[in-house]
């Protein structure tokens, strides 16, 4: 490993051949299910069943995604591990990025998307598309490979 941002005095470690972070994971728990399931909880408790039709989740969510587009805006590029940003810019992040799971896990929820399960049969899928013996290195679009 090597240090290689300086972070506020403490150094930030990354693998010395990837050059990612070492060592983030995320916790196990909670699983999407425990979300749905706290969500639904929310939802049933403040009778707003009524207001999370598909469309209105939808709408919700990508007004979301335009909050964590907003902390990224004029900023330039960012290093991976945010390492110009103050803590309380990360927790604003960790609460927007949150919004929006919480909203998808409810949309795919309310279309019957059982989503743990249809993340993996896409991933497959991402997969055979993509073998990395092919795609090594290049992030073409997989309609440009001629064979
Ligand atoms: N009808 C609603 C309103 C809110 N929420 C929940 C899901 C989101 O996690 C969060 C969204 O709340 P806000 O709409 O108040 O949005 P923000 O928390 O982003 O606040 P702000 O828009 O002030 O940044 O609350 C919900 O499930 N259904």
């Amino acid at each position: 490993r090597v240090a290689t941002v300086e972070n506020g005095g403490l150094f930030i470690y990354t693998n010395k051949y990837s050059g990612r972070p070492e060592r983030f994971t995320f916790t196990s728990e909670p699983t999407i299910e425990d979300i749905r399931r706290m969500q639904a909880e929310f939802t049933d408790e403040r009778d707003w069943n009524q207001f999370h039709q598909p469309r209105n989740l939808l709408l919700a969510m990508v007004g979301e995604v335009g909050e964590v587009a907003e902390l990224f805006q004029w900023r330039g590029e960012v290093a991976e591990g945010l390492p110009d940003w103050t803590e309380s810019e990360r927790e604003h992040l960790a609460h927007e990025l949150s919004d929006v799971m919480i909203y998808l896990v409810e949309l795919a929820e309310k279309c019957r998307v059982d989503l743990p399960q249809a993340v993996l049969r896409k991933m497959a899928l991402n997969r055979q598309k993509y073998p990395a013996s092919k795609v090594q290195g290049s992030a073409k679009k997989y309609t440009e490979y001629k064979d």
